[in-house]
């Protein structure tokens, strides 16, 4: 077996310098730490140095660069490694995240389980892949976990800990404390579900946002109105249930006035939509007017919401809690 690498504090290793890689490894940096940015794919690693200094020297520019360092400064700490072990070498984390492939993302940790030691946290960026399944059969299990992020996790800071069932307290914590260190907002989740929490909700919004359209409702306009100038102002400050405890003289006053009314409702839910088909072509019609799905016109879109991310959490930072 071959020898575990050193891991002396400091250095954080993203394996996959993909949308996510990306993001983190700007986070990571914001805060200190020393990335070593990885890749099956060399090229994606120097794509990835290159569009990091265009998008940190424009944040620096635009006043919207996180930590204390400047741009260069954090640039200096990102490097790109062509060896995996050398990407772990001197890693106290390690946040795999490639493609969203079960037996992809097993073959890789059973890699990094061979060359680790028994102090670094291995964890996945997972969008819903149970860790049972992820960590399954690994020595370094307890090390351990899914911190999964919200894309694009630079901007919007909600990290999802999801522990496997033999994952050591101690991990979660480490990672808890990480996460908070580079600035994001992490939640520990008491144990593993398939989707998660963050995605549990979003694809039940998903569903019925899908069965209103298919079932001639609402556009798909005014169904993304709906979140955007309703639903999701509030959720941006305060969650679910808050807004329930808010909207009547306290959470049990709500449930009293509204509980038959939600259970009524919620017995109308149709099936689980199969996102395809004339409602997918519908869909991507009226999306496709907003926004055109070439290259340009999405990164272009994308830079718009990522502004427009960037400003709301300014906002929130300085609103009283
Ligand atoms: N894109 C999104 O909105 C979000 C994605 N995630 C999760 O993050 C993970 C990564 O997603 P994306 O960044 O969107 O994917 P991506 O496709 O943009 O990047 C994946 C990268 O991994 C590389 N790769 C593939 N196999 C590899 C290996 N064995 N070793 C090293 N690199 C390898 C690919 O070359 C690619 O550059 C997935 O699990 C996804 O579910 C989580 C939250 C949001
Ligand atoms: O929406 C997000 O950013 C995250 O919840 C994700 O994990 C992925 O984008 C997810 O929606 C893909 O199913």
């Amino acid at each position: 077996m071959a020898s575990p690498v050193s891991s002396a504090p400091g250095g954080v290793a993203v394996v996959g310098s993909g949308l996510i890689g990306r993001s983190w490894a700007m986070l990571f940096a914001s805060a200190g730490f020393r990335v070593k940015l990885f890749d099956i794919e060399p090229r994606q690693v120097t794509d990835a140095l290159v569009s990091l200094r265009k998008e940190m020297k424009m944040l620096e520019m635009s006043g919207y660069l996180k930590g204390e360092l400047g741009a260069e400064e954090q640039l200096s700490l990102i490097s790109g490694c062509s060896d995996l072990r050398e990407a772990v070498e001197g890693a106290l984390h390690v946040q795999e995240c490639v493609p969203e492939n079960l037996e992809m993302k097993r073959k890789l940790f059973a890699q990094l389980d061979k060359i680790t030691d028994d102090h670094v946290v291995l964890s996945s960026s997972s969008s819903c892949l149970l860790p049972s399944k992820l960590f399954a059969g690994l020595a370094h299990v307890k090390q351990c976990l899914v911190a999964h992020p919200v894309n694009p996790p630079y901007y919007v800071p909600l990290v999802e800990l999801v522990p496997h069932p033999e994952t050591a307290p101690a991990t979660v914590d480490r990672t808890y404390a990480l996460m908070r260190r580079v600035g994001q907002s992490p939640v520990r989740l008491l144990r593993e579900v398939d989707g998660f929490a963050l995605n549990r909700l979003q694809y039940a919004v998903i569903a019925e946002a899908w069965r209103l359209v298919e079932e001639g409702v609402v556009s798909p306009g005014d169904l993304d109105l709906v979140m955007s100038d309703g639903l999701g102002l509030r959720y941006a400050f305060i969650g679910p249930l808050e807004t329930m405890h808010l909207n009547a003289e306290g959470m049990l006053s709500y449930c009293d006035r509204y509980s038959e009314g939600m259970k009524r409702v919620l017995k109308t839910f149709g099936p689980i939509p199969e996102f395809s088909g004339a409602t997918a072509e519908k869909v991507h019609q009226a999306m496709c007017v907003k926004v055109p799905d070439d290259a340009e016109h999405l990164a272009a879109r994308r830079a718009w919401r990522d502004g427009c991310l960037m400003r709301l959490a300014q906002l929130k930072h300085q609103l009283p809690q």
